[in-house]
C-alpha cells in the first residue's frame, strides 16, 4: 500500500512508547458503561475507506485471542460485525443509545482479563457529527476511547473507491471514471462526495475538537501496525507482541485484502495530476497539524 506522501512523513513519531497509560480492566469499569452493563467499544477504527481497514480489522480480531471483541451483527448484516456506523450515519444514530448498547456483550466478570470492544467504521472520520455524537454518548468516559485512523495516499484511495462503487453493479456499470470525476472536481470547492474523503486535514481538525491527540493513532500499512494498535487499545505489551507475531506469520487470504481496483490498472495520468493537485495542499496542512499536535503515527518515519 502506498504511504501517504513519503516526503511529508512525520518525524516526531511517539510510538512505540505510547504516552497513554495501559488501562486495567475495560470500559465496563467506568460508571457510564457499568450502568448499562455492556462492554462498549473503546477502540474505534474511524478511517479510512479503502485503506486496508478490513485487513487490519481481520488481523486484530482473528489473532487477539478473544481480547478484541466485535460485538454483534446488526440488521445491516455481516458487514456490521466490522462497521456499526452508529456514530456517523444519522439513520443509525436515531436508533438511540439502547440500540447500540445491545450490540455489545455483557461486561466480563470483575477480575477477568482485559477485553476491548472494537467498532471499525472507516467512514467515521468523514461524518461531521461522528466525534460530537461519540462525545455525547460516552460523556466523561470519552477520554478512555482510543481512535485508529488508517491512511493511504488519497489519490489511490479515490481510485480504489471508484472501483468499490463499480463493484455494486446496476447503474454503476455505466459510470465511467471521467463522468464520475469531472463534476466532482468542478465542485471541489464546495463538497464533492467521495473526493472529499481524502481531505484529511479538515477532518483531523474536527476530531481534535473532541479528542486529545494521544487518543488518536494514525496508521499506515495494515500488516505492520498490529502491535502498535493493540498497545494503543490498552492491552499489555507481552500480549501485544504475541498477537502481532501471530498475525504477521500468517499469509493473508486474497479476499481479506478486499481489493476492488485490482485488475483495473492505474488512474489515467491526466486525472491523477488533477486529483493529486487538489489533495496536495490539504496533505501539507494535514501533516503540519499532525506534527504540531503530536498525533502518534505508526509506523513512524525512522
Ligand atoms: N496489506 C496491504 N497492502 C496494501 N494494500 C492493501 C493491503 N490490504 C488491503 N489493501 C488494499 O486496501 C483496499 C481495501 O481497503 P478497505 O478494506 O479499507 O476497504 S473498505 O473501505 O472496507 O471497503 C484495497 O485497495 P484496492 O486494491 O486499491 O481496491 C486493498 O488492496
Amino acid at each position: 500500500m502506498p504511504l501517504v506522501t513519503p516526503s511529508l512523513a512525520v518525524s516526531n513519531c511517539t510510538l512505540p512508547h505510547s504516552p497513554l497509560p495501559v488501562r486495567d480492566g475495560s470500559l465496563c469499569s467506568v460508571p457510564a458503561c457499568a450502568a448499562c452493563g455492556r462492554l462498549l467499544p473503546s477502540l474505534l477504527l474511524i478511517g479510512s475507506i479503502k485503506t486496508g481497514s478490513t485487513l487490519l480489522w481481520g488481523r486484530l480480531v482473528d489473532y487477539s485471542e478473544g481480547a478484541i471483541d466485535t460485538g454483534r451483527t446488526t440488521d445491516k448484516g455481516y458487514i456490521s460485525k466490522k462497521e456499526k456506523d452508529f456514530f456517523g450515519d444519522p439513520a443509525q444514530w436515531r436508533r438511540g443509545r439502547g440500540w447500540y448498547e445491545r450490540a455489545w456483550p455483557k461486561c466480563p466478570a470483575s477480575g477477568a482479563r482485559t477485553v476491548v470492544g472494537i467498532d471499525a467504521t472507516p467512514a467515521y472520520h468523514v461524518w461531521y457529527d461522528a466525534p460530537k455524537n461519540m462525545a455525547a454518548f460516552y460523556g466523561r468516559a470519552l477520554g478512555q476511547l482510543r481512535l485508529v485512523w488508517m491512511l493511504r495516499d488519497p489519490v489511490a484511495k479515490y481510485w480504489s473507491y471508484f472501483w468499490e462503487l463499480k463493484s455494486y453493479g446496476g447503474d454503476w456499470d455505466r459510470v465511467t471514471f471521467d463522468a464520475f470525476t469531472a463534476p466532482k472536481l468542478n465542485r471541489s470547492r464546495d463538497c464533492a462526495p467521495h473526493l472529499d474523503h481524502g481531505l484529511y486535514h479538515p477532518q483531523l481538525q474536527r476530531w481534535l475538537e473532541y479528542f486529545q491527540p494521544a487518543q488518536l493513532l494514525l496508521v499506515q500499512r495494515p500488516a505492520a501496525v498490529v502491535r502498535d494498535v493493540v498497545l494503543h487499545a490498552g492491552l499489555r505489551r507481552a500480549q501485544a507482541e504475541r498477537i502481532a507475531a501471530s498475525a504477521v506469520s500468517r499469509r493473508v487470504a486474497k479476499e481479506k485484502q478486499n481489493s476492488k481496483a485490482s485488475g483495473h490498472g492505474r488512474m489515467p495520468p491526466a486525472w491523477r495530476r488533477e486529483v493529486a493537485a487538489l489533495y496536495a495542499p490539504f496533505l501539507d496542512r494535514f501533516y503540519s497539524l499532525v506534527g504540531e499536535a503530536g498525533v502518534p503515527v505508526s509506523p513512524g518515519a525512522s
